[in-house]
């Protein structure tokens, strides 16, 4: 198991839930949700992505953004935002091998004060014009390099 955390704040799109915690469950990483989710978590399009991966990953649910920070202020870990809105390109930044990585709702990223809580704020780099990738999509980039620099493959 990785010491990396995903963490994914109030996710509304089942599907791809379910291919994030496929991912998790194949790179050894574990997964907090905050709540509130915009799906029930026994949805059938988070059952059919993610598949019989979902029982193989440590799932865990934050009842919401307050709750989570508590569990974090005990654990002592970084929090580092991919959002669309950073100035650092997650190439550049140094991972930690027990940072945990939080993506936002596919539909409107993370509120303010979550993103000034972050204790750090990277993007993907993107062709001028494009507005963001599918959040699966940036979670692999993301926690593939993050892995690369902290020798956990
Ligand atoms: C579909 S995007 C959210 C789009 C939302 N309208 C916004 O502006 O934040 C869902 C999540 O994927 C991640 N994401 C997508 N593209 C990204 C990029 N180019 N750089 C960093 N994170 C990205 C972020 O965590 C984002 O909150």
């Amino acid at each position: 198991m990785n010491n990396l955390r995903i963490a994914l704040y109030q996710p509304d799109i089942a599907g791809n839930t379910g291919t994030i915690l496929r991912l998790a469950a194949c790179l050894g990483l574990a997964v907090d949700i905050i709540e509130p989710a915009g799906f029930d978590l026994s949805d059938r399009n988070l059952k059919r992505a993610g598949m019989d991966y979902i029982a193989s990953v440590t799932l865990t649910r934050h009842l919401n953004w307050e709750r989570f920070e508590t569990w974090r202020a005990e654990s002592s870990r970084r929090l580092v935002l991919a959002s669309t809105r950073a100035a650092e390109p997650y190439t550049r930044f140094a991972f930690r091998d027990d940072d945990i990585l939080l993506f936002g709702r596919e539909s409107a990223g993370v509120p303010d004060h979550v993103h000034d809580r972050a204790d750090a704020r990277i993007f993907i780099p993107m062709a001028p014009g494009q507005r963001s990738l599918n959040i699966a999509i940036a979670t692999a980039m993301i926690v593939g390099e993050a892995m690369r620099q902290t020798g956990a493959f």
